[in-house]
């Protein structure tokens, strides 16, 4: 079984089996063993006084010659290695770590506090890192500590922008959504979850940053900025042979020919790395059965008692900025659900469907604004709620899982570990309760040998296994309430049946309610009980899922259903579609949005927007001033359960 350790100590041996990255290793190991031993070995040759050979050129005796107390300039470049490659590794170091602090500051501080250091890193980083580099020199004084720190807080803004950068792609990945819904607070989040994932990169960019560094601290210590006398560093030497360079110019070159070469190796390190490791792709390994029958451990009971209604919306709005004012995504949806009911969600991209979950998960970052008459989760009103008391009820009692399973998960932990953190968070389980309630939960969304797999990484598990792991996550308190995100799109479509079984199981077993955000308005017909169709943010039939084959009203539900395709299609007809397009958020026209579309529109649709009002029978509710209602006969085969 593959490890994450040997999987990327593998991805290293391949960097260094190319060419190029055999070669840049190579010459970095000559310049660290020189910085290790060339003082050991040669002090005393390099700092020997030989009044009698002063300023002579390259001799057998003195290869590239000597300065003018007669000292061997061959020696002295040697030995000036430990002290220019240890200072440029302090000042890398320096900036990487002061970049870090401020790269992550954002994610740590909250929006305010965030924006003010990522103004100042944007500010800093727009500044010559060398006129960076001179102002704090002047500021810390002449000197090699003065030096270190000058380059160390000049290379700072560079790292901090990359932090940055990648702190914002890991941070936007479902893992981290995932790990936020289980209840981590911001300062874990960064630690457990992004901070592993942008390791590589950072060590790769520090590596060329090194180069870079070794560079700066040559030119401040010829400046005479830097090393003082009586030690010196290549940048020195150069500095002290300047003057006799057309009567010595050995004396002056080898310092700088030390200082290229080295400043390479990092650099062309660095660089090959960064290659090997961007090309590298995960694999997939194949899982085999093993029977596992171990006693399962007693499920933790959730402090929140479950009510008939698990989930109440009124009214739900989430805005944006736009560029010519704000933007209403989701205008006023209005649904509950009840204790172990499934509704589904359907409607075109763009209608709404994930931001509305992602508002009831309380998962909308700013600038984005939620605001609702009610939304309350298990009688909890979530916007009012206390931060602390919110994540406890959400990470105990609410589940989400994303449509991504190859996002899902943190990369760099081990399947178990990832599904244990919030137990141990929430239920104040110890580790081995934890883990062992992880294998239990494995077991229960039916991953074989799930001792096994609980100690794999994320990219060991095939797709479906990955969404059922998800899924096992979400179990590990007792979820009143499954949020489930288009969570089949992305597998294939025997898988995707098998994942649709589990969460149906789960429902039936568990009286667990589900809410299922689907594309497809056939998957939500065969699991739910209930489904909304969204169009242009808002919902516009509300509707039993057994009326979904013969008695839905709106026109844009018959739409949809139309447009889905069965065996009695004649595949030789072009397959029916909805004509024109969704509209944008930031475009709605006056009165129904659906009007342009609608062949049934008149002079009212495209002034008067129709609200949500039920319709003959209880339970169906239809926002349409002409709801349709002649029978369908779809010959769409709409299997229920
Ligand atoms: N952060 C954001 N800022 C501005 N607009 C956004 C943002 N997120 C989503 N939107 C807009 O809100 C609308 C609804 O998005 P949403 O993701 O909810 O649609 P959806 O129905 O889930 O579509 P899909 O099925 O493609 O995921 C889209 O037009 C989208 O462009």
């Amino acid at each position: 079984m593959a490890t994450r350790t040997t999987k990327s100590r593998r991805r290293w041996t391949a960097v260094i089996r190319t060419p190029l990255g055999l070669s840049a290793g190579l010459l970095l190991l000559l310049v660290l063993l020189l910085a290790v031993f060339a003082p050991v070995l040669w002090s005393h040759q390099a700092s020997a006084i030989d009044t009698d050979h002063l300023l002579e050129g390259p001799s057998a005796s003195h290869w590239l010659g000597t300065d003018n107390l007669g000292r061997d300039i061959f020696y002295r470049v040697l030995v000036a290695t430990r002290q220019s490659i240890a200072l440029a590794l302090v000042a890398t170091a320096i900036a990487v770590v002061t970049g870090l602090l401020l790269g992550t500051a954002p994610a740590v501080l909250g929006r305010r506090a965030g924006r003010l250091v990522t103004a100042t890193v944007n500010v800093a980083v727009a500044f010559p890192g060398l006129l960076l580099a001179l102002f704090f020199a002047v500021i810390f004084g002449v000197g090699a500590k003065g030096a270190v720190l000058a380059i160390g807080f000049a290379g700072a803004p560079a790292f901090a922008r990359l932090t940055q950068t990648l702190v914002a792609g890991v941070a936007a990945r479902d893992f981290v959504a995932a790990a936020r819904i289980a209840g981590a607070g911001r300062i874990r989040l960064l630690v457990r979850h992004i901070l592993p994932n942008i390791s590589e990169p950072l060590v790769v960019n520090a590596t060329i940053g090194a180069g870079g560094a070794l560079l700066a601290f040559a030119g401040l210590s010829f400046l005479g900025l830097g090393v003082q006398p009586p030690a010196y560093d290549w940048g020195r030497l150069m500095g002290e042979s300047l003057n006799s360079i057309y009567v010595h110019p050995a004396a002056a070159l080898a310092p700088g020919v030390a200082v290229v070469i080295s400043g390479l190796a990092f650099n062309l390190f660095g660089e090959a790395v960064a290659k090997g490791l961007g090309v590298e792709s995960i694999g997939v390994s194949r899982f085999r059965r093993r029977s596992d029958d171990s006693a399962a451990p007693e499920a933790p009971t959730s402090q929140y008692v479950v009510e008939d209604v698990v989930l109440s919306v009124r009214d739900l709005r989430v805005t944006f900025p736009g560029p010519d004012g704000p933007i209403t995504p989701v205008r006023g949806v209005s649904f509950t659900i009840g204790h172990g009911e499934a509704v589904g969600v359907v409607g075109e991209s763009g209608s709404g469907k994930s931001l509305t979950a992602l508002a009831v998960a309380q998962l909308i970052e700013p600038p984005g604004q939620v605001s609702a008459e009610r939304l309350e989760f298990l009688r909890e009103p979530l916007l009012e709620t206390p931060d602390a008391d919110r994540r406890q009820l959400l990470g105990t009692s609410f589940a989400m899982v994303f449509q991504d399973p190859t996002t899902s998960f943190n990369p760099t932990k081990r399947i178990g570990a990832q599904l244990a953190e919030g137990a141990r968070e929430h239920q104040g389980l110890t580790r081995r309760q934890a883990t062992t309630r992880a294998i239990d939960r494995l077991r229960a969304v039916r991953v074989p040998a799930a001792e096994r797999r609980a100690g794999q990484y994320p990219h060991e598990f095939s797709g479906g296994m990955r969404q059922r792991a998800m899924i096992g996550m979400g179990l590990m308190g007792e979820p009143a309430l499954i949020v489930a995100d288009e969570p089949t799109t992305a597998l294939d479509v025997t898988v995707q049946r098998q994942v649709l079984r589990l969460l149906e199981s789960i429902r039936t077993d568990d009286g667990v309610a589900l809410l299922l955000i689907s594309h497809d308005i056939t998957v939500i017909g065969q699991v739910c009980d209930r489904v909304l169709v969204m169009y242009a943010g808002r919902v516009v039939e509300d509707l039993p899922a057994t009326a979904l084959a013969t008695g839905a009203r709106h026109p844009y539900t018959r739409a949809l259903l139309a447009a889905v395709p069965d065996l009695d299609t004649d595949l030789e007809q072009p397959l029916a579609v909805i004509p024109g397009r969704p509209v944008d958020p930031g475009r709605l026209p006056s009165g129904c949005a659906f009007a342009a579309r609608c062949e049934f529109a008149d002079d009212r649709c495209r002034t008067e927007d129709p609200e949500l009002e039920t319709q003959l029978d209880e339970g169906h509710r239809v926002a349409c001033w002409h709801p349709q209602v002649v029978e369908l006969g779809w010959p769409m085969r709409m299997e229920q359960r």
